[in-house]
Order: C-alpha cells, then sequence, then structure tokens
C-alpha cells in the first residue's frame, strides 16, 4: 500500500488530498501544529468528506495515523511522499523540520526520493521553501548534495475548494469537510523526483509556474472578488454574489481580462485551456455554502503588489489589456479595508501601503482604482 503524510489537516488536507488519495488506496498520515484536534478526530476513528454533487455524497474516511510532534522528523526520514496543505507561514517550521530528516536520511543512507508536494496559492511557493531549507544548510556541502539530488519541492494546482462543512449537515462530526466536485490536482512533473505514481484525478504537469499564475490569477481573483462584491452587499456565501446578474458580468470581466494576459504571458495548449475555463465557469452556477468570510480571509495578503489582483492587472497592461473589472475587484477590496472600524488610512495611503502601487509609476491601475470607489461611493 502506498503511503502519504498530509502536513497541515485542514480543508485542503483532510479533504481534497485526503479524499483524493484514500479513493487511490494511500495509507494516511496526518501532522497538523494543532495535535490536540488530531488526536480528537483519531479517538472518533472516522471522519467524513461531503462532496457537493446533485446530490450531495458522504464519503467515511477511518484507518489514518496521526504524527505526535515529537515523532515528525522520524517520519520524515523514513517516508517518500507528503502533501503540505498548510499556509505560507508554515513553510518556516516545515523547513527546518525537512532539514533535521535529511540529517537522518544521511546518516541511514536512505535515498529514496522526498517530494514535498506545496498545496498552496501562493507564486514562487517552492522556490521559498527551498530557499529557508537552503539557509539551514548553507555550510554543509552533504546536505545540499542530498536535497538536490533526492528532494523534490513541487507545486501544487489545487483545482477544488475545500471549506468547512455547512451548518445543516454538521450532525454527523465536528471535523467533517466538504469539498467541491470533480476535485483534482495538477503537480509539477519537472521537479518531482523519481517515479511519478499514477493517482487517479492527479496529473503531472508542465508550465507549473503558467498553471499556478493562470489559478492564482485568473481563477482565485475572481473568486475573492465575488467575496469582496458580496461583503458590500452584506452576502453570506460567494454563489450569492455570483448569482446577481450585475456581479456576474463584472466577475467575468476580470477573469477574460486576467485570462486574456495569461495566455499572451504563457503557452497553454488551446483545448487543454478551453476545459480548464469551462470547469472554471461551471463552478459559477454552484451553489455550494462557501462563505465570504474564509474567501476574503487575509484581505492584505490577497491585494498585496505580487498577488491575485494588483499582479494581474500588471500583467494585462504588459500585454496592452485594460485592466477595468480587474481594478474594480482591487476598489471593492479597498472598501472592504476601509470599512474596517480600526482602518484609519486613506484611499492612496491603502494602495500604497498595502497593493504597492505608486501614483506615478502604476498610475493607470491606480486611476482606474479611484474612479470605481467615487462610482460605488455615488450608488
Ligand atoms: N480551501 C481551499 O479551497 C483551497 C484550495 C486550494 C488551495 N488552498 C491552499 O491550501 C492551503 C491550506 O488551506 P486550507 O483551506 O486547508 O486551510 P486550513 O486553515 O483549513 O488548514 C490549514 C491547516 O494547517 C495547520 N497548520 C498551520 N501551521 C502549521 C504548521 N506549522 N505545521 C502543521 N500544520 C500547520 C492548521 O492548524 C490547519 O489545520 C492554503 O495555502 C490555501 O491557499 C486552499
Ligand atoms: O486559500 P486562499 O486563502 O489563498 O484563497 C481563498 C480561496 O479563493 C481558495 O481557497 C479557493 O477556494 C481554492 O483555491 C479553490 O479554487
Amino acid at each position: 500500500m502506498p503511503e502519504a503524510l498530509i502536513i497541515g489537516a485542514g480543508n485542503i488536507g483532510r479533504g481534497v488530498v485526503g479524499y483524493l488519495l484514500r479513493k487511490a488506496n494511500y495509507q494516511l498520515s496526518f501532522f497538523d501544529i494543532d495535535y490536540s484536534r488530531l488526536e480528537a478526530i483519531k479517538r472518533r476513528g472516522r471522519y467524513h468528506i461531503y462532496i457537493a454533487e446533485e446530490p450531495v455524497r458522504k464519503v467515511e474516511i477511518k484507518d489514518f495515523e496521526i504524527v505526535k510532534p515529537n515523532s515528525l522528523v522520524n517520519k520524515l526520514a523514513d517516508i517518500q511522499t507528503i502533501f503540505c496543505c498548510v499556509y505560507e507561514g508554515a513553510f518556516a517550521s516545515i523547513a527546518s523540520n525537512i532539514v533535521a530528516a535529511m540529517e537522518q536520511r544521511i546518516a541511514q543512507k536512505n535515498t529514496n526520493e522526498l517530494n514535498l508536494m506545496l498545496c498552496v496559492n501562493s507564486i514562487d511557493a517552492p522556490q521559498k521553501m527551498a530557499k529557508l531549507i537552503m539557509a539551514e544548510i548553507a555550510d554543509n556541502s552533504t546536505m545540499q548534495e542530498y536535497f538536490t539530488h533526492y528532494v523534490g519541492i513541487n507545486q501544487v494546482m489545487v483545482l477544488s475548494a475545500g471549506l468547512p462543512l455547512p451548518e445543516e449537515y454538521l450532525v454527523s462530526g465536528e471535523d467533517d469537510v466538504m469539498i467541491t466536485s470533480d476535485p483534482h490536482l495538477e503537480i509539477d512533473g519537472e521537479s518531482y523526483k523519481g517515479q511519478q505514481p499514477e493517482i487517479p484525478s492527479v496529473r503531472f504537469v508542465t508550465n507549473a509556474e503558467g498553471r499556478l499564475k493562470r489559478k492564482v490569477y485568473v481563477g482565485n481573483m475572481r473568486h475573492t472578488m465575488a467575496g469582496f462584491i458580496g461583503a458590500s452587499l452584506k452576502q453570506q456565501f460567494i454563489y450569492q454574489a455570483q448569482m446577481k446578474p450585475e456581479v456576474r458580468a463584472h466577475l467575468m470581466g476580470a477573469f477574460n481580462e486576467a485570462h486574456s494576459a495569461i495566455i499572451s504571458e504563457y503557452s497553454f495548449e488551446p483545448a487543454e485551456d478551453h476545459t480548464w475555463v469551462a470547469y472554471m465557469n461551471d463552478k459559477l452556477n454552484q451553489k455550494v455554502e462557501d462563505k465570504i468570510t474564509r474567501v476574503i480571509a487575509n484581505p492584505e495578503r490577497k491585494l498585496a503588489y505580487e498577488e491575485r489582483f494588483v499582479a494581474p492587472a500588471r500583467l494585462c497592461l504588459k500585454h496592452s489589456i485594460l485592466p477595468y473589472e480587474i481594478s474594480l475587484g482591487i476598489a471593492y477590496g479597498i472598501k472592504y479595508l476601509q470599512q474596517r472600524p480600526e482602518e484609519q488610512r486613506t484611499t492612496e495611503e491603502l494602495l500604497n501601503d498595502v497593493c504597492g502601487l505608486e501614483s506615478k509609476r502604476d498610475f493607470i491601475i491606480t486611476q482606474l482604482v479611484k474612479n470605481h470607489l467615487e462610482e460605488i461611493e455615488r450608488k
């Protein structure tokens, strides 16, 4: 039986990744910084994944292991497949544990490849993780050689959402999770070390940078924009914003601007890209109870210069596309920040501090956002 360790047993770790690996008969082990929560799941012996299909399907997950904090390094020294389903803030501690595990591996002459799959929506995540590891082994050429030869740090595009279980299903267990329909993963096959396993609904792909940016700049941008607009309409769920025709027109406009920029910058096979667009657009019609608060969590990070709004807006300009609708998403993001009771900064200051936009250098984007904000205020 193949074995995988899932670090970060949250919506994606327990949900999408747990579901796909268990379906492929993997023996699952979970590690999470919240060990008491893992213990509670283990005590119950099972949890459920609800797949948001019509009708909703429920899958039971049992016979899994949990890893104690003081056993993590031993586990990492032994295992070959690790899925990291965390936010970037967890990278430093994971990097330190990988370094400690590499020491053990070298001592044990373990030359089995170790592949770390980074299930994160962050640009350059593998480079950031590699940098943290390299910083710890800067003076150790044996470790550096081992790292280069045997450790793969691989970007994953998680093409499904994982969310806390909506309240109406909550009877069966507090650790159950919901995932959207047709979950699948794309893993960077160019960075992967060794033989690629065959797992249904998991594809090893090339052009990972283009694919990740397509996901984050086009898909996550539109998702978060629906959240910011929905928040201004005092809605609770993403689908409520997506279903409003006037909102959907703006979401589609922003999606099309970002998508045009992405396909101008990166090469995609047209049929594959067509299928991706259809898959993403199908999500607009799904009535999944995905809370706006989840999708717009950490709004300042999401509005940053290299992130899902400003980066595609800049890419649009590079390819002579006016990021008119994406700028509307930024405007709603700024409006959301301004409504926080503790927020004192002016629009100009927020555009600068949060979005990294400079009024001279980024004249077009800042002007578009300011015009949209005036228009929103007039409504
Ligand atoms: N939820 C989605 O729909 C979705 C889809 C695609 C990608 N992602 C990405 O997947 C990642 C996880 O998202 P999520 O929705 O599952 O979040 P989540 O908050 O539900 O789960 C994250 C888990 O990581 C744990 N954690 C935090 N620091 C840790 C550490 N140092 N070591 C071990 N565990 C740690 C937390 O306790 C939590 O259980 C994020 O990077 C997110 O952007 C999420
Ligand atoms: O995970 P974040 O916080 O980067 O973004 C929130 C959502 O957009 C994200 O989790 C999506 O649900 C997911 O990426 C599936 O497309």
